[in-house]
């Protein structure tokens, strides 16, 4: 099943609860919220009360992506927000395998991140306790940015490996994700697609509608 998280990093923060409630309706199945520190990632977003306060306007997924050094500091606060599925970063974490136990002992889903530049062998004694495997194709921090290529054959590589083992892992992937891209991501292997600029800029409704038609000729 392919799923649309639109990433609010691209929405008028003045008028979030608003732009959620828009992506919600027009058909989005999971939220992404982009959570930045200033010190993993170059820049600073929001973080759990934010997320608290748009909580209510929406049923869908909060799908929480946290670009944040040690984020197991945080993990009641993003369970005491609402989130449903917390992504961490593997390059930000001491003991990433604690962590994502961490996660799954508050009843979120885990998801683990990796940069452009790191391998996935650093998932090899992790990935049967992780949900979803999040494949950056940009390095993270900003929207808008463009799709790096060889995202594309990470993500086939992330799909083998998961079949080697058997597993039916959600593959999420995130940054420079258009209509123009989307159909050859799919076809490599992920299935959560987050899309920020692409959805925001323009017509919001229509956007999401346009990924769903693509979504609907490839399944
Ligand atoms: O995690 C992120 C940036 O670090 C965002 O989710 C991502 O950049 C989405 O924006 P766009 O689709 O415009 O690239
Ligand atoms: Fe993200």
């Amino acid at each position: 099943m392919l799923k649309l998280s639109p990433s609010v990093l691209s929405a008028d923060f003045g008028h979030l609860a608003e732009d959620i409630q828009i992506i919600d309706q027009a058909g989005s199945e999971y939220i992404h919220l982009d959570v930045m520190d200033g010190s993993f990632v170059p820049n600073i977003s929001f973080g759990a009360p934010v997320i608290k306060s748009v909580r209510p306007v929406s049923d869908k997924v909060f799908d929480v992506h946290l670009m944040i050094d040690e984020p197991v500091r945080f993990l009641q606060d993003y369970k005491n927000c609402g989130a449903d599925i917390v992504t961490v970063h593997a390059e930000a974490c001491k003991h990433l395998h604690r962590t994502i136990a961490a996660i799954k002992e508050l009843g979120m889903k885990a998801g683990v991140a990796l940069n452009p530049a790191t391998p996935l062998s650093v998932l090899d004694y992790v990935l049967e306790d992780v949900d979803m495997i999040l494949i950056m194709s940009v390095n993270p921090g900003f929207g808008g940015q463009k799709f790096i290529p060889s995202s594309l054959r990470k993500i086939t590589e992330t799909r083998a490996l998961l079949n080697s083992r058997g597993l039916q892992t959600d593959i999420q992937v995130d940054g420079g994700v258009t209509l123009s891209n989307v159909a050859e991501i799919i076809q490599a292997g992920a299935n959560v697609l987050v899309a920020g600029s692409a959805v925001f800029k323009g017509d919001k409704v229509e956007n999401v509608k346009a990924f769903h038609k693509i979504f609907s000729e490839i399944q």
